[in-house]
């Protein structure tokens, strides 16, 4: 068999705990295909680039084969893919740069599996997945804990005795490869260079903020996993931990952990939804304080972030609720405006990337998420370094 050469596309791997995003660039990063396979272990479907189909997914190994059967229908085998590369959610301490996989950078991504255990072991399984079928498939990883690093000790440490702090027990902070291809593109998106203090929103299923110093991350939401923080689709975000002990007393820790996780934020409140889109329909009382629940939550953490830059020169929204739900947005910059931010209405409808107007003192943009391609990027990068 031939080595693909340098014009052989690259295929990105995003595993989540119930679905599997993937993507196809070329070697310009030029995006050729994408999909997901969705509703795994449940009501699954397969969708490959504009086709989607109902299928039945009972696991993440299955998904990740229907994913390449119809990789194949488009003329891309795997055979054929020049590398491989993953979308890892926690790397720990150690795994602060994108890696090439080998046994020993899995091994040190399977020793991170405590921290993310809706996570990790989904991207393992992929990572395994992939190289049983193609054994000789670069493969490679980006963290989304990597961006975080430049966090200082006082930011990253609870308030824990050492030797527990010791044991792993820190913020670690996510949607770091969303964060940083938000800082790769705003400069050419806003058409001005990097504001040195910068709050960027991920508002997707996942929610987070984070504080951005010329261009490094100083303090972010999430902490030792992707549950503390703001409002989420199903997560709780910030909740005492002493209610977390009670809950585990009385219900058991595995029924307190699908609670937390999966039953609680947005759905939790509305009582079923977690869907922004549909919630932003829905007029029942519940589903309105929801909405009223994460925009507030969204505001008083980002006093709190603001606070660490000493001020606030522009915000970034990312993420498909950051992307296109203007209502949001607007209520956020609205909690906002005590920062001298004056919001262009007709812009922020419209989903226009600048969404202040010329007398604001404080810009607000609209940075689509790119994670899929930043990715992409960073296995280049490293596979250009090993001069493969
Ligand atoms: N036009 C829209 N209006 C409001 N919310 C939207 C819209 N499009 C997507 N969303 C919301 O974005 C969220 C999903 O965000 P996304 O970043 O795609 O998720 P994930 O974290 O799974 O990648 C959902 O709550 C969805 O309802
Ligand atoms: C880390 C995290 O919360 O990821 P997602 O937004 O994909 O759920
Ligand atoms: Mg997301």
């Amino acid at each position: 068999m031939s080595t693909p050469g340098i014009d052989a596309p690259i295929l990105v791997v995003n595993a989540g705990s119930s679905s599997i995003k993937f993507a196809v660039f070329d070697g310009n990063l030029n995006n050729r295909l994408a999909g997901i396979a969705d509703g795994i272990g449940g009501a699954a479907s397969l969708k490959v680039g504009t086709d989607k189909q109902d299928v039945d997914l009972p696991d993440h190994v299955t998904a990740l084969q229907a994913i390449l059967h119809g990789l194949e229908a488009c003329d891309l085998p795997i055979s054929g893919f020049r590398m491989a590369a993953h979308r890892v959610v926690h790397g720990g301490s150690e795994l602060t740069a994108p890696v090439r996989i080998t046994s020993k950078t899995r091994l040190a991504i399977a020793n991170c599996t405590p921290l993310a255990p809706l996570h990790n072991p989904h991207h393992l399984s992929a990572i395994d997945t992939l190289a049983a079928l193609a054994p000789d498939l670069a493969q490679y990883a980006s963290f989304d804990t990597g961006f975080h690093a430049t966090m200082p000790k006082v930011e990253t440490t609870y308030a824990l005795p050492t030797a527990i702090t010791a044991r792993g027990l820190r913020r670690y902070g996510f949607h770091g490869i969303s964060y940083a291809s938000l800082v790769r593109l705003m400069p050419e998106l806003s058409g001005a260079p990097l504001p040195d203090r910068l709050l960027a929103f991920h508002l997707g299923n996942g929610v987070s903020a984070c504080a951005i110093r010329k261009g490094h991350s100083v303090a972010t939401t999430m902490g030792y996993s992707p549950l503390e923080g703001l409002t989420m689709g199903t997560r709780t975000g910030d909740i005492d931990a002493n209610a977390v002990l009670r809950l585990a007393r009385e219900d058991g820790i595995e029924a307190t952990a699908t609670l937390l996780n999966w039953q609680s934020g947005l759905r939790g409140l509305s009582g079923g939804t977690s869907d922004m889109r549909a919630l932003l329909d829905c007029e029942t009382p519940d589903c309105g304080f929801a909405v009223e629940h994460f925009c507030y939550h969204a505001v008083r953490h980002a006093g709190a972030l603001i606070a660490t830059l000493q001020g606030c020169d522009a915000i970034a929204f990312t993420g498909g609720i950051g992307e296109n739900a203007a209502p949001i947005r607007r209520k956020i910059m609205e909690g906002l405006a005590w920062l001298g931010l004056k919001v262009d209405h007709s812009a922020n409808e419209n989903n226009s990337t600048a969404l202040h107007t010329s007398e604001s003192s404080v810009a607000a943009w609209i940075i689509p998420a790119q994670e899929e391609r930043m990715i992409a990027a960073d296995a280049l990068q490293l596979m250009q370094q090993e001069g493969a």
